[in-house]
């Protein structure tokens, strides 16, 4: 995988252990291919955060290396930071300036000569092009988090990091969020964010990493991290109450309810002899009539919370 072209971040054994001897990142490596959106996801402390700043160059790690493009986060600063824009939490600039200039000025941070046709372009690719005469006081919450997408993209970045980007916004601003987010992957930008919402990783990314305690605990095509880890119920409800599962059925992973008016039956939907057939067969066998079926698949939050039960 090293060889192929198509990987534009190359994180190799990085270990972070700050100066109280805490170790916030504990051997992590991770290939992020250009063009993808990948979710760091992972609970409060996990290390998120600390691996978003080494990529970007800003913190040291105390041993292991990253390439950006080719280039080292450490020996070519300059050229892997140019490549990089990030996205912050809150907006910090001047409440007075325009949106217009606000982002013009951060594009001249970055040593870039102005250029009125990019900006225009950004702030049309976020919608913000109506609003850029307005004063950033003046703006919602939501064109507030645009603004910060609109300045980290002034310099032209290949790779967009945005470290919970949807954290404290309501369920319609964080959707417009996404919208705006899968537009710039569109575009071909690289889209790495952190996030504790399993629902926006899910909705969000091409893959998952798992991050707890400063290790990544696995990496997965969002679909397949679903799939391999897709573990199904089916909901048998039967009309009349059993004292007892017959022994017919004691060959299948079967749990009776406390009002012993329901059968859940455990599986796993990838196999390719789930048993259903076998099971329903076995039911009218044993004389059990069957009022309502349902399925139910576990979602990446149950997942979530049992990799992390699991690697404590
Ligand atoms: N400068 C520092 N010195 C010592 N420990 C630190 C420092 N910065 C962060 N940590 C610790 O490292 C761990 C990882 O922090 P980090 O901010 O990377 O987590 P995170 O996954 O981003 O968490 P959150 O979701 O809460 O933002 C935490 O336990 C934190 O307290």
């Amino acid at each position: 995988m090293n060889n192929n072209a198509d990987i534009l971040i190359d994180i190799k054994n990085i270990t972070k252990k700050y100066d109280n001897g805490f170790t916030a990142l504990d051997d992590v490596s991770l290939q992020i291919k250009k063009g993808e959106i990948i979710a760091l996801l992972g609970p409060n402390g996990a290390g998120k955060t600390t691996l978003i700043s080494t990529i970007c160059g800003i913190i040291t790690p105390t041993s292991g290396s990253i390439s950006v493009g080719g280039f080292d986060t450490l020996k070519d600063y300059r050229d892997t930071r140019k490549m990089i824009g990030l996205v912050p939490q809150e907006l910090t600039t001047d409440a007075f300036e325009t949106v217009f200039d606000t982002v013009s000025f951060t594009r001249g941070l970055f040593g870039k000569p102005r250029d009125k046709s990019i900006i225009e372009k950004i702030l049309k690719d976020l919608s913000l092009w109506d609003k850029k005469d307005n004063k950033l006081r003046e703006l919602s919450g939501g064109m507030k988090r645009r603004v910060l997408i609109a300045k980290a993209l002034s310099h032209e970045p290949d790779i967009l990091f945005l470290d919970e980007p949807t954290a404290g916004v309501d369920v319609e601003l964080r959707k417009d969020m996404w919208n705006v987010m899968r537009a710039l992957s569109k575009t071909g930008v690289t889209i790495i964010l952190t996030t504790h919402y399993i629902e926006e990783a899910e909705e969000m990314a091409d893959r998952i990493g798992v991050i707890s305690k400063g290790r990544i605990l696995l990496v997965e095509q969002t679909s397949e991290l679903m799939r391999k880890l897709g573990h199904k119920e089916m909901l048998i409800e039967i009309s009349e109450p059993l004292d007892i599962l017959p022994a017919s059925l004691q060959a299948f992973d079967l749990t009776l309810s406390d009002d012993r008016k329901l059968i859940t039956y455990s599986y796993n939907a990838n196999q390719e002899h789930p048993g259903i057939t076998r099971l329903l067969k076995a039911l009218i066998e044993a004389d059990i009539r069957t009022t309502d079926i349902s399925t139910k698949q576990s979602s990446l939050e149950d997942i979530f919370v049992n990799l992390v039960r699991d690697a404590a």
